[in-house]
């Protein structure tokens, strides 16, 4: 193999891009919306191609997000299109489009880098881990949906796709707010991620339908975003996309609401957070079943204290971390955690004996409030050398609700 150079693909290869992604994917070369779709994706991303002399063999692109931490919002690379041409696998090609993406988040001040996998063996390496786990929920709907709280019984609506994100994104950016692990979103990101006219993965499901509930003339109290399939024998299955209300009582009521479509006997919601409470507030536990639970955002803290000082805290806290880093070594070393009574982080190195000793992906695992550093205490993944500073670490970590995504990209 000759010598690579990594550089940005130039807007007149993103043909070529997308004909190595379809080819890595082993899927159709698409020439219809779905092409048009990810040209309009890839021209709005970060474009890190690898070249061998005029032909790319390797593609990376990356969002730039801004993701939602305890009590802010910081930069992300959203890293997404990962192609190696077949041709050039194992040859340190994605390697070194990683080392590329850490020197261009370091010059964008991104802290955070976040991606889905394709396969959970590939991205612990470079710093990765999961920060956000979701469920799949699956609901038998022949008999009406049992609750134990009343539902809202304010009017539900139907909203076009078109003009949905006018409509929810006020209550979209409320659940944000309460949750970390989400992504804001602009019109463009509602359109192409969240209600695009066809489902990329199963193009049998119907458009996307979006539901109000709320007065007329007020700001939604919740919505839901589902599509729906009907199978060979006539039995239809309503896919819930995602469903964000601003009390149990709206969202009892669009439950019940996607529990009642006619001619169609299951829902099957994808990506619910762990700690939805259908699952309290469900009478049968029978009749809404977790089917799955998966790892849905991994993390990477590309910059470790602009990481920690970005986000919020809820206890005080006074530690020292060894953080060990193999893929970005400048994030390496010790540093002292300082957070006092009103939640901000101050950080900086130090040579002091640490408290804790971990790698970047388990912080990354706890960055968001989803595992807890005793957890992994336990595990032997991260050491501890103080008694009581795991649990020290996790009760200025801790958030009101569990981290989650909804925006797979
Ligand atoms: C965020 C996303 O876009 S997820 C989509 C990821 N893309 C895909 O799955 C598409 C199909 N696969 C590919 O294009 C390529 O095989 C890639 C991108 C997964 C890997 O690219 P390569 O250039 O072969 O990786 P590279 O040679 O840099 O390997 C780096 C390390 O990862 C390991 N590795 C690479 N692929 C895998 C894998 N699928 N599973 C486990 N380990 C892997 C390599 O063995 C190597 O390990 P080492 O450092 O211990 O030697």
């Amino acid at each position: 193999m000759t010598d690579l150079e990594y550089r940005t693909i130039p807007e007149a290869h993103l043909d070529r891009a997308l004909d190595l992604h379809y080819l890595v994917f082993l899927g159709k070369n698409c020439e219809d919306e779905v092409r048009k779709l990810h040209h309009e994706i890839l021209e709005r991303c970060d474009r890190i191609g690898a070249y061998e002399g005029d032909q790319l063999v390797g593609l990376l692109a990356a969002h730039r997000l801004e993701l939602s931490v305890p009590g802010a919002d910081l930069a992300c690379a959203g890293v997404t299109f990962v192609s190696v041409a077949p041709t050039h696998r194992r040859r340190g090609v994605l390697s070194g489009m990683i080392a590329e993406l850490w020197r261009r988040c370091a010059t964008a001040g991104q802290p955070l880098a976040a991606l889905w996998v394709s396969e959970t063996g590939i991205y612990g390496r470079f710093g990765f881990e999961p920060a956000t786990r979701s469920y799949t929920f699956e609901i038998d709907t022949d008999v009406p949906l049992k609750l134990r709280i009343a539902a809202d019984e304010r009017p539900l609506r139907l909203v076009s796709p078109a003009e949905a994100p006018a409509v929810i994104s006020a209550r979209h950016n409320a659940a944000r707010s309460e949750r970390a692990g989400r992504v804001a979103r602009d019109d463009f990101w509602w359109r192409t991620h969240i209600l695009p006219e066809e489902d990329e993965e199963n193009d049998d499901l119907s458009p996307p339908r979006v539901v109000t509930i709320g007065d007329a003339g007020e700001p939604p109290a919740g919505y839901v975003v589902y599509r729906t399939i009907t199978d060979d024998e006539g039995r239809g299955t309503v896919h819930l996309r995602e469903l964000e209300a601003e009390s149990p009582a709206a969202a009892a009521a669009l439950w019940r609401y996607v529990a009642s479509i006619d001619l169609a006997d299951k829902v099957r919601a994808w990506g619910r957070p762990l700690d939805d409470p259908l699952l309290r507030f469900a009478a049968d536990r029978d009749q809404v079943r977790v089917t799955q639970e998966f790892p849905a955002l991994w993390l990477r803290l590309v910059d470790v204290p602009a990481a920690l000082t970005g986000r919020a805290w809820s206890a005080a806290v006074d530690l020292v971390l060894e953080v060990g880093d193999g893929s970005v070594p400048a994030n390496a070393g010790r540093y002292r955690l300082t957070v006092g009574a009103g939640g901000a982080a101050e950080v900086s190195r130090t040579s002091d004996a640490p408290d804790l000793s971990l790698d970047v992906r388990e912080l990354a695992a706890c960055y968001l409030g989803d595992l807890t550093a005793g957890e992994l205490v336990r595990a032997g993944l991260v050491v501890e050398h103080s008694p009581g500073a795991a649990q020290t670490l996790d009760a200025a970590s801790r958030t009101t609700l569990l981290p989650h995504t909804t925006d797979e990209f």
